[in-house]
Protein backbone atom coordinates (compact mmCIF):
# COMPACT_ATOMS: atom_id res chain seq x y z
CA UNK A 1 0.00 0.00 0.00
CA UNK A 2 0.75 3.36 -0.49
CA UNK A 3 0.31 7.01 -0.96
CA UNK A 4 0.04 8.71 -4.09
CA UNK A 5 -1.03 12.42 -2.79
CA UNK A 6 -0.92 14.18 0.14
CA UNK A 7 -2.92 17.71 0.64
CA UNK A 8 -2.92 20.15 3.27
CA UNK A 9 -4.82 23.22 3.97
CA UNK A 10 -4.10 25.02 7.10
CA UNK A 11 -2.28 22.16 8.89
CA UNK A 12 0.74 23.35 11.11
CA UNK A 13 3.09 25.67 9.27
CA UNK A 14 1.59 24.49 6.07
CA UNK A 15 -1.21 26.74 4.56
CA UNK A 16 -1.88 25.03 1.02
CA UNK A 17 0.37 22.16 -0.04
CA UNK A 18 0.23 19.26 -2.58
CA UNK A 19 2.77 16.26 -2.63
CA UNK A 20 2.65 13.47 -4.98
CA UNK A 21 4.96 10.58 -3.16
CA UNK A 22 6.10 7.55 -5.36
CA UNK A 23 5.80 4.00 -4.21
CA UNK A 24 9.73 3.85 -3.10
CA UNK A 25 11.20 5.47 -0.91
CA UNK A 26 10.98 9.70 -0.51
CA UNK A 27 13.03 11.64 1.54
CA UNK A 28 12.12 14.65 2.79
CA UNK A 29 15.15 16.60 3.26
CA UNK A 30 14.75 20.22 4.99
CA UNK A 31 16.70 22.08 7.96
CA UNK A 32 15.40 21.97 11.76
CA UNK A 33 11.75 23.81 12.09
CA UNK A 34 10.84 23.68 8.35
CA UNK A 35 7.96 21.02 8.40
CA UNK A 36 9.31 18.08 7.77
CA UNK A 37 7.36 16.15 10.68
CA UNK A 38 4.26 18.03 10.27
CA UNK A 39 3.78 15.82 7.04
CA UNK A 40 4.33 13.14 8.32
CA UNK A 41 2.16 13.95 11.09
CA UNK A 42 -0.87 14.90 8.52
CA UNK A 43 -0.44 11.44 6.59
CA UNK A 44 -0.07 9.20 10.32
CA UNK A 45 -3.15 11.61 11.24
CA UNK A 46 -5.26 10.86 7.81
CA UNK A 47 -3.98 6.69 8.64
CA UNK A 48 -5.29 6.57 11.99
CA UNK A 49 -7.57 9.52 12.87
CA UNK A 50 -5.60 10.89 15.24
CA UNK A 51 -2.58 12.55 16.18
CA UNK A 52 0.30 11.21 16.37
CA UNK A 53 1.91 13.98 19.36
CA UNK A 54 -0.34 16.41 20.32
CA UNK A 55 -3.27 15.94 22.81
CA UNK A 56 -5.28 18.38 21.19
CA UNK A 57 -6.34 18.62 17.77
CA UNK A 58 -6.81 22.41 18.13
CA UNK A 59 -3.04 22.22 18.19
CA UNK A 60 -2.57 20.41 14.71
CA UNK A 61 -4.23 23.78 13.12
CA UNK A 62 -2.53 26.54 11.67
CA UNK A 63 -1.78 29.54 14.22
CA UNK A 64 -4.68 32.43 13.39
CA UNK A 65 -6.88 29.82 11.21
CA UNK A 66 -10.02 28.11 12.32
CA UNK A 67 -9.68 24.80 11.03
CA UNK A 68 -7.63 22.18 9.13
CA UNK A 69 -8.66 20.06 6.14
CA UNK A 70 -6.29 16.99 4.49
CA UNK A 71 -7.21 14.79 2.56
CA UNK A 72 -4.70 11.62 0.59
CA UNK A 73 -5.10 9.08 -2.04
CA UNK A 74 -4.04 5.86 -0.99
CA UNK A 75 -3.59 2.67 -3.22
CA UNK A 76 -4.22 -0.26 -1.08
CA UNK A 77 -4.72 -3.70 -2.88
CA UNK A 78 -4.97 -2.16 -6.44
CA UNK A 79 -7.91 -0.45 -5.04
CA UNK A 80 -7.92 3.68 -4.51
CA UNK A 81 -8.63 5.32 -1.37
CA UNK A 82 -9.58 8.66 -0.69
CA UNK A 83 -9.17 9.58 2.99
CA UNK A 84 -10.23 12.94 4.26
CA UNK A 85 -10.02 14.85 7.57
CA UNK A 86 -11.58 17.93 8.25
CA UNK A 87 -11.37 19.77 12.26
CA UNK A 88 -12.18 23.01 13.70
CA UNK A 89 -13.30 23.33 17.35
CA UNK A 90 -15.94 20.86 18.22
CA UNK A 91 -16.46 19.39 14.69
CA UNK A 92 -14.07 16.50 13.36
CA UNK A 93 -15.31 14.79 10.26
CA UNK A 94 -13.27 11.91 8.80
CA UNK A 95 -14.29 10.33 5.58
CA UNK A 96 -13.50 7.21 3.52
CA UNK A 97 -14.21 7.92 -0.57
CA UNK A 98 -16.24 10.88 0.41
CA UNK A 99 -18.35 9.18 3.02
CA UNK A 100 -18.22 10.11 6.56
CA UNK A 101 -17.72 7.67 9.18
CA UNK A 102 -19.71 8.20 12.33
CA UNK A 103 -17.13 6.06 14.67
CA UNK A 104 -13.50 6.27 14.46
CA UNK A 105 -13.60 2.36 14.85
CA UNK A 106 -15.39 2.88 10.80
CA UNK A 107 -12.24 4.34 9.77
CA UNK A 108 -9.10 3.15 10.99
CA UNK A 109 -8.03 0.49 9.35
CA UNK A 110 -8.25 0.95 5.62
CA UNK A 111 -4.58 2.31 5.34
CA UNK A 112 -1.84 1.25 7.53
CA UNK A 113 1.11 2.38 8.37
CA UNK A 114 3.89 2.30 11.24
CA UNK A 115 5.51 5.09 12.01
CA UNK A 116 9.15 6.27 13.73
CA UNK A 117 9.15 9.25 16.01
CA UNK A 118 12.45 10.32 18.28
CA UNK A 119 10.14 10.15 21.01
CA UNK A 120 9.16 6.72 20.36
CA UNK A 121 11.93 5.99 22.78
CA UNK A 122 9.56 6.34 25.22
CA UNK A 123 7.68 3.32 24.42
CA UNK A 124 10.19 1.77 26.91
CA UNK A 125 11.65 4.44 28.83
CA UNK A 126 8.32 5.34 30.33
CA UNK A 127 5.81 4.18 32.22
CA UNK A 128 2.70 1.36 30.68
CA UNK A 129 0.50 4.23 29.54
CA UNK A 130 3.44 4.23 26.69
CA UNK A 131 3.36 0.57 25.88
CA UNK A 132 -0.22 0.11 26.08
CA UNK A 133 -1.34 3.06 23.52
CA UNK A 134 1.63 1.33 21.43
CA UNK A 135 -0.25 -2.05 21.26
CA UNK A 136 -3.79 -0.67 21.41
CA UNK A 137 -2.90 1.42 18.43
CA UNK A 138 -1.42 -1.98 16.55
CA UNK A 139 -4.35 -3.85 17.52
CA UNK A 140 -6.79 -1.49 16.37
CA UNK A 141 -4.83 -1.07 12.85
CA UNK A 142 -6.12 -4.51 12.15
CA UNK A 143 -8.90 -4.91 14.47
CA UNK A 144 -10.28 -1.44 14.29
CA UNK A 145 -13.62 -2.63 16.95
CA UNK A 146 -10.56 -2.82 19.20
CA UNK A 147 -10.79 1.14 19.46
CA UNK A 148 -14.88 0.62 19.97
CA UNK A 149 -14.05 -1.85 23.11
CA UNK A 150 -11.27 0.52 24.36
CA UNK A 151 -14.30 3.75 23.91
CA UNK A 152 -16.83 1.79 25.52
CA UNK A 153 -14.77 0.77 28.26
CA UNK A 154 -13.09 4.10 29.20
CA UNK A 155 -17.19 5.10 29.22
CA UNK A 156 -17.96 2.81 31.90
CA UNK A 157 -14.98 3.81 33.96
CA UNK A 158 -15.52 7.03 33.64
CA UNK A 159 -19.38 6.47 34.63
CA UNK A 160 -18.23 4.62 37.68
CA UNK A 161 -15.68 6.91 38.76
CA UNK A 162 -18.79 9.76 38.69
CA UNK A 163 -20.79 6.80 41.03
CA UNK A 164 -18.10 6.40 43.73
CA UNK A 165 -17.54 9.91 44.07
CA UNK A 166 -21.21 11.27 44.48
CA UNK A 167 -23.65 7.73 45.54
CA UNK A 168 -23.34 8.67 49.53
CA UNK A 169 -26.15 5.76 50.03
CA UNK A 170 -24.10 3.07 50.53
CA UNK A 171 -26.22 0.06 49.48
CA UNK A 172 -27.19 1.66 46.40
CA UNK A 173 -23.86 2.60 45.47
CA UNK A 174 -22.88 -1.19 46.41
CA UNK A 175 -26.06 -2.68 43.40
CA UNK A 176 -24.81 0.17 41.17
CA UNK A 177 -21.27 -1.04 41.37
CA UNK A 178 -22.09 -4.17 40.55
CA UNK A 179 -23.82 -3.63 37.72
CA UNK A 180 -20.92 -1.36 36.58
CA UNK A 181 -18.67 -3.92 37.17
CA UNK A 182 -20.50 -6.33 35.19
CA UNK A 183 -19.61 -4.31 32.16
CA UNK A 184 -16.21 -3.39 32.75
CA UNK A 185 -15.72 -7.04 33.24
CA UNK A 186 -17.59 -8.41 30.02
CA UNK A 187 -16.12 -5.40 27.90
CA UNK A 188 -12.02 -5.37 29.90
CA UNK A 189 -12.07 -9.18 29.01
CA UNK A 190 -12.06 -8.30 25.30
CA UNK A 191 -9.67 -5.87 25.85
CA UNK A 192 -7.29 -8.11 27.98
CA UNK A 193 -7.75 -11.00 25.36
CA UNK A 194 -6.67 -8.93 22.21
CA UNK A 195 -3.75 -7.34 23.95
CA UNK A 196 -2.73 -10.84 25.32
CA UNK A 197 -2.19 -12.24 21.81
CA UNK A 198 -1.20 -9.17 20.10
CA UNK A 199 1.65 -9.10 22.43
CA UNK A 200 2.39 -12.74 22.07
CA UNK A 201 2.77 -12.05 17.99
CA UNK A 202 5.30 -9.01 18.94
CA UNK A 203 7.10 -11.29 21.05
CA UNK A 204 7.62 -13.67 18.45
CA UNK A 205 8.68 -11.23 15.55
CA UNK A 206 10.53 -8.55 18.32
CA UNK A 207 12.80 -11.58 19.48
CA UNK A 208 13.70 -12.86 16.15
CA UNK A 209 14.43 -8.85 14.47
CA UNK A 210 16.35 -7.60 17.71
CA UNK A 211 18.74 -10.56 17.89
CA UNK A 212 19.62 -9.15 14.14
CA UNK A 213 20.09 -6.44 15.21
CA UNK A 214 22.01 -6.49 18.17
CA UNK A 215 23.22 -10.05 19.14
CA UNK A 216 21.72 -13.84 18.89
CA UNK A 217 23.04 -14.24 22.42
CA UNK A 218 20.66 -11.88 23.91
CA UNK A 219 17.04 -12.75 24.76
CA UNK A 220 13.66 -10.45 24.60
CA UNK A 221 10.88 -11.52 26.38
CA UNK A 222 7.45 -8.97 26.02
CA UNK A 223 5.50 -9.89 29.18
CA UNK A 224 1.09 -8.61 29.04
CA UNK A 225 0.54 -8.47 33.05
CA UNK A 226 -3.11 -8.00 32.36
CA UNK A 227 -4.79 -7.63 35.96
CA UNK A 228 -1.30 -7.96 37.92
CA UNK A 229 -1.14 -11.46 36.29
CA UNK A 230 0.96 -12.95 34.35
CA UNK A 231 -1.17 -15.75 33.30
CA UNK A 232 -4.21 -14.82 30.58
CA UNK A 233 -6.71 -17.46 31.75
CA UNK A 234 -6.01 -16.86 35.78
CA UNK A 235 -6.60 -12.92 34.65
CA UNK A 236 -9.84 -14.03 33.13
CA UNK A 237 -10.99 -16.19 35.70
CA UNK A 238 -10.15 -13.92 38.64
CA UNK A 239 -11.32 -10.76 37.13
CA UNK A 240 -14.99 -10.43 38.58
CA UNK A 241 -13.76 -11.78 41.89
CA UNK A 242 -11.11 -9.10 41.74
CA UNK A 243 -13.62 -5.97 41.14
CA UNK A 244 -15.86 -7.54 43.84
CA UNK A 245 -13.05 -8.01 46.29
CA UNK A 246 -11.48 -4.55 45.91
CA UNK A 247 -14.87 -2.68 46.22
CA UNK A 248 -14.29 -1.46 49.45
CA UNK A 249 -10.73 0.16 48.52
CA UNK A 250 -12.58 2.04 45.85
CA UNK A 251 -15.44 3.09 47.83
CA UNK A 252 -12.86 4.57 50.23
CA UNK A 253 -10.83 6.06 48.02
CA UNK A 254 -13.76 7.39 45.74
CA UNK A 255 -12.00 5.94 42.34
CA UNK A 256 -11.73 3.23 39.72
CA UNK A 257 -8.45 1.41 40.87
CA UNK A 258 -8.26 -1.88 39.04
CA UNK A 259 -8.73 -2.97 35.92
CA UNK A 260 -7.04 -3.53 32.01
CA UNK A 261 -6.65 0.69 31.74
CA UNK A 262 -3.81 -0.29 34.61
CA UNK A 263 -2.49 -3.18 32.87
CA UNK A 264 1.48 -3.44 32.46
CA UNK A 265 3.55 -4.42 29.38
CA UNK A 266 7.26 -5.60 30.31
CA UNK A 267 9.96 -6.58 28.15
CA UNK A 268 12.59 -7.84 29.21
CA UNK A 269 16.32 -8.37 28.32
CA UNK A 270 18.06 -11.43 29.35
CA UNK A 271 15.76 -11.29 32.18
CA UNK A 272 15.95 -7.71 33.55
CA UNK A 273 13.13 -4.66 32.69
CA UNK A 274 14.70 -2.63 29.74
CA UNK A 275 12.71 0.14 31.64
CA UNK A 276 15.25 0.36 34.33
CA UNK A 277 18.53 -1.68 33.25
CA UNK A 278 18.88 -1.10 29.32
CA UNK A 279 21.19 1.09 28.24
CA UNK A 280 19.83 3.80 26.08
CA UNK A 281 21.61 2.37 22.88
CA UNK A 282 19.71 -0.77 23.52
CA UNK A 283 16.37 1.25 24.46
CA UNK A 284 16.83 2.66 20.77
CA UNK A 285 17.46 -1.09 19.03
CA UNK A 286 14.38 -2.32 20.74
CA UNK A 287 12.10 0.52 19.56
CA UNK A 288 13.29 -0.37 16.37
CA UNK A 289 12.59 -3.84 16.81
CA UNK A 290 9.22 -2.65 18.19
CA UNK A 291 8.50 -1.17 14.77
CA UNK A 292 9.68 -3.45 12.28
CA UNK A 293 8.07 -6.38 13.85
CA UNK A 294 4.67 -4.10 13.87
CA UNK A 295 5.56 -4.09 9.94
CA UNK A 296 5.48 -7.60 9.73
CA UNK A 297 2.63 -8.18 11.79
CA UNK A 298 0.41 -5.95 9.35
CA UNK A 299 1.96 -7.38 6.70
CA UNK A 300 1.06 -10.99 8.00
CA UNK A 301 -2.42 -9.87 8.88
CA UNK A 302 -3.47 -7.55 5.60
CA UNK A 303 -0.77 -9.72 3.02
CA UNK A 304 0.93 -5.90 2.61
CA UNK A 305 3.22 -3.85 3.91
CA UNK A 306 2.19 -0.49 5.50
CA UNK A 307 3.30 2.57 4.83
CA UNK A 308 6.86 3.39 6.81
CA UNK A 309 7.16 6.73 8.19
CA UNK A 310 10.79 7.20 9.34
CA UNK A 311 11.08 11.00 11.52
CA UNK A 312 15.33 12.01 11.79
CA UNK A 313 15.95 8.20 13.46
CA UNK A 314 18.76 7.82 11.26
CA UNK A 315 20.57 10.20 13.45
CA UNK A 316 19.47 8.82 16.59
CA UNK A 317 21.41 5.41 15.59
CA UNK A 318 24.51 4.13 16.25
CA UNK A 319 26.20 3.28 12.87
CA UNK A 320 25.32 -0.55 12.85
CA UNK A 321 21.78 0.35 13.86
CA UNK A 322 21.40 2.74 11.27
CA UNK A 323 23.15 0.18 8.53
CA UNK A 324 21.18 -2.36 9.84
CA UNK A 325 17.90 0.30 9.04
CA UNK A 326 18.88 1.17 5.75
CA UNK A 327 19.61 -2.22 4.38
CA UNK A 328 16.13 -3.16 5.37
CA UNK A 329 14.48 -0.21 3.53
CA UNK A 330 16.44 -1.01 0.91
CA UNK A 331 15.56 -4.01 0.45
CA UNK A 332 12.04 -3.82 1.93
CA UNK A 333 11.18 -1.93 -1.86
CA UNK A 334 7.83 -0.62 -0.11
CA UNK A 335 6.65 3.25 0.33
CA UNK A 336 8.96 4.62 2.57
CA UNK A 337 8.79 8.42 4.13
CA UNK A 338 12.14 9.67 5.48
CA UNK A 339 12.51 12.54 7.16
CA UNK A 340 16.33 14.18 7.37
CA UNK A 341 18.37 17.27 7.71
CA UNK A 342 21.06 16.11 4.98
CA UNK A 343 21.69 13.55 2.54
CA UNK A 344 22.90 10.42 3.20
CA UNK A 345 24.13 9.05 -0.29
CA UNK A 346 22.96 4.88 1.04
CA UNK A 347 19.61 6.17 0.44
CA UNK A 348 19.70 8.69 -2.28
CA UNK A 349 21.55 6.32 -4.17
CA UNK A 350 18.49 3.98 -3.89
CA UNK A 351 15.87 5.62 -6.58
CA UNK A 352 14.79 7.82 -3.48
CA UNK A 353 12.78 10.83 -5.03
CA UNK A 354 14.18 13.58 -2.84
CA UNK A 355 11.94 16.92 -1.54
CA UNK A 356 13.41 20.01 -0.14
CA UNK A 357 11.29 21.34 3.22
CA UNK A 358 11.79 25.14 3.20
CA UNK A 359 9.16 27.34 5.54
CA UNK A 360 5.88 24.98 4.62
CA UNK A 361 7.03 24.47 1.46
CA UNK A 362 7.85 21.58 -0.94
CA UNK A 363 9.78 21.08 -3.90
CA UNK A 364 10.77 18.15 -5.28
CA UNK A 365 14.15 18.07 -6.22
N1 LIG B 1 -0.17 25.01 14.58
C1 LIG B 1 0.88 25.53 13.93
N2 LIG B 1 0.74 26.57 13.07
C2 LIG B 1 1.80 27.08 12.40
N3 LIG B 1 3.06 26.63 12.54
C3 LIG B 1 3.25 25.61 13.39
C4 LIG B 1 2.19 25.00 14.11
N4 LIG B 1 2.69 23.99 14.86
C5 LIG B 1 4.02 23.97 14.62
N5 LIG B 1 4.35 24.92 13.74
C6 LIG B 1 5.69 25.23 13.19
O1 LIG B 1 6.12 24.12 12.44
C7 LIG B 1 7.54 24.08 12.49
C8 LIG B 1 8.01 22.71 12.94
O2 LIG B 1 7.77 21.86 11.96
P1 LIG B 1 8.36 20.39 12.02
O3 LIG B 1 8.35 19.85 13.39
O4 LIG B 1 7.66 19.65 10.96
O5 LIG B 1 9.87 20.73 11.60
P2 LIG B 1 11.01 19.76 11.10
O6 LIG B 1 11.39 20.22 9.74
O7 LIG B 1 10.62 18.34 11.25
O8 LIG B 1 12.14 20.16 12.11
P3 LIG B 1 13.27 19.30 12.88
O9 LIG B 1 14.29 18.96 11.84
O10 LIG B 1 13.78 20.31 13.84
O11 LIG B 1 12.60 18.14 13.50
C9 LIG B 1 8.02 25.04 13.51
O12 LIG B 1 8.58 26.14 12.85
C10 LIG B 1 6.76 25.41 14.26
O13 LIG B 1 6.82 26.71 14.74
Amino acid sequence: MYIKELYLVNFRNYQEQKIDFQPGINLLMGSNGQGKTNILEGIGYLISGKSAHCKSENDLIRWGEKNFYLSGSFLVSERLFMLEGYYETGKKVMKINQLACKRLSDYVGTVNGVSFYPDDLNIVKKGPNERRRFIDLLIAQIRPTHFALLNAYLRAVHQKNILLKNERNINLLRIQLQAWNEQICEIGSKIIINRSEFTDKLNTHCRKIFQSIFSDEDHLDIVYQALGKKDLEQALQSFPEILEKKMIQEIERKAVLFGPHRDEIIIYLNGNDTRIFASQGQQRSLVLSLKLAEMEIIRNEKDEYPILLLDDVLSELDEYRRDYLIEYINTLQKQTIITMTGADDRITNQNAVVYQVSNGNIRRK
